[in-house]
């Protein structure tokens, strides 16, 4: 793609990505397409939050990769001085910064044999903005509003990546050797406190019970409201006992965190491992088949597929013994 003279095209092209692997390749086409120089290395912490590390974007870049740590104090010094030129070996390094709502939040690292011309550098600083407007608003448009997690849309994309890699035989994705596990949790009772207090504090409710999932689960695991006051959760664990434990402890704390207004609140919650390709909607029968049989025992419990299944064969076993 050749940034022509007005940008349109890129600018076009930036902003009609609806995926995060499609709209880094059109930045990245957008830069080359630059072409006063040929290798480039384009770093940016796509979760816009300070702490966590900037990633590399043009994974077959041709420079050197930089350490997480070379990278932060590269950003830190683009924070001060706008566009960075240095000198090495003959080469000529520009550090453009990448900018999000005034921030600086990445660095695109530029290899060059002669110095780049203003238009070239300032073309670079409107498409990385332009990309980092593009790559929040795609972040946003995968969030409810009301909790910020992860919304209904985004858990179908990534229930079914995570039964891809299952067919395909990852069934562990890390040194720990964990497995993912999809849970569906449900708040008990949740009628009664829209009747009792009001929507509002049954909003607030959700809310809440949305930010004790998201101080109890890891970065890596993912957390979706499903739809009303039910959850689902993708998350790894090393078996099915770890799995129940890490569930166990968030019910735990929800049933001890002291709710504004309406007191103390339950949380009933069904869940199975991910092992081979299944239908989306397989998996959240079954998730939901545990969840209910958690609240039909009484609710404020755990419940694992698998337990249901023990049942259901022996109801079978039972019927074929009895001819
Ligand atoms: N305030 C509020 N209420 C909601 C929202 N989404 C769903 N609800 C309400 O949640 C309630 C869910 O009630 P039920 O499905 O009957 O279940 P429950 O009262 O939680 O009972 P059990 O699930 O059997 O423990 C309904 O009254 C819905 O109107 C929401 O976004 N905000």
């Amino acid at each position: 793609m050749q940034a022509n003279p007005c940008g349109h095209e890129w600018v076009v092209t930036i902003t009609q990505q609806e995926e995060e692997p499609e709209l880094d390749q059109a930045l990245v086409d957008a830069v080359a397409g630059l072409g006063e120089f040929s290798r480039f290395a384009i770093y940016v912490n796509k979760f816009f939050k300070p702490g966590l590390p900037a990633q590399l974007i043009n994974k077959d870049t041709v420079i050197e990769k930089l350490s997480e740590h070379e990278v932060n104090e590269l950003i830190d010094k683009v924070s001060r001085n706008k566009i960075r030129i240095s000198h090495n070996y003959g080469c000529i390094y520009t550090y453009v910064p990448v900018y999000y709502t005034g921030n600086v939040v990445g660095v695109l690292v530029i290899e060059s044999n002669q110095e780049l011309t203003e238009r070239c550098s300032m073309l670079a600083i409107y498409m990385l903005n332009i990309y980092a407007n593009q790559l929040a608003l795609l972040h946003k448009s995968r969030l409810d509003p009301l909790t910020e997690l992860l919304n209904r849309q985004t858990f179908d994309k990534k229930v079914i990546d995570i039964a891809a890699q299952a067919a395909h035989g990852v069934t562990h994705s890390d040194v720990n050797h964990r497995h993912w596990y999809l849970a569906m949790i449900d708040i008990d009772h949740f009628k009664r406190v829209n009747d009792n207090y009001g929507h509002v504090i049954g909003d607030e409710v959700i809310l809440l019970v949305a930010q004790l999932l998201k101080n109890n689960f890891r970065f890596e695991d993912y957390v979706f409201r499903y739809g009303g006051e039910e959850f689902a959760i993708l998350f790894q664990a090393t078996d099915e006992c770890d799995a129940r434990n890490v569930l166990n402890r968030f019910r735990a704390c929800v049933a001890e965190y002291p709710f504004p207004q309406v007191g103390s609140l339950t949380v009933s919650c069904g869940f199975l491992p991910i092992c081979e390709f299944e239908m989306v909607a397989s998996l959240v029968q079954k998730a939901d088949n545990a969840l209910y049989h958690s609240k039909n025992m009484g609710r404020n419990r755990i419940t694992a597929y698998c337990e249901l299944d023990i049942q259901d064969n022996k109801h079978n076993d039972d019927s074929i013994e009895l001819f």
